[in-house]
């Protein structure tokens, strides 16, 4: 369990980055922020493009960020976005999150007030590497 420091680092630091989230299509804006085992946090936004589909999502920049870096062990990740509630993850960032095994996915509110979810709760039945055995 992460504890409530350390969340509130993380949801400052994803608000930072959602701050810096290249969406002039949507103007919804997202940040992510993903503590590694090694305590290092990894930032992503998201970032649009005139042809929509090309657009990538706070989370998995996040998490690729990280792995670029080395970091493929993580603690928990921190989602804040435009959202009047709470932000969730669409489908293919829980998938990727699902590669990585992230163990704690906090969703967080306007007010910094969150919810904390684990993979299993918010992607039952998982397709992952043992699927194909
Ligand atoms: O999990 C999600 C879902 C959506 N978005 C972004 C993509 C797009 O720029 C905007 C509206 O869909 O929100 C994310 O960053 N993460
Ligand atoms: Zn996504």
């Amino acid at each position: 369990m992460t504890d409530e420091t350390t969340i509130a680092r993380l949801i400052r630091a994803a608000r930072d980055v959602q701050g810096r989230a290249y969406a002039p299509y949507s103007h919804f804006r997202v940040g992510a922020a993903l503590l590694g085992e090694d305590g290092t946090v990894y930032t992503g936004c998201n970032v649009e493009n005139a042809s929509y589909g090309l657009t990538i999502c706070a989370e998995r920049n996040a998490i690729f960020h990280a792995v670029a870096c080395g970091c493929r062990r993580f603690a928990a990740l921190v989602i804040t976005g435009d959202s009047k509630d709470l932000t969730a993850p669409c489908g293919a960032c829980r998938q990727v999150m699902a590669e990585f095994a992230i163990p704690e996915i906090i969703l967080a509110r306007p007010d910094d007030s969150y919810e904390t979810f684990t993979l299993q709760q918010l992607l039952p039945l998982t397709f992952d590497e043992s699927s194909m055995a």
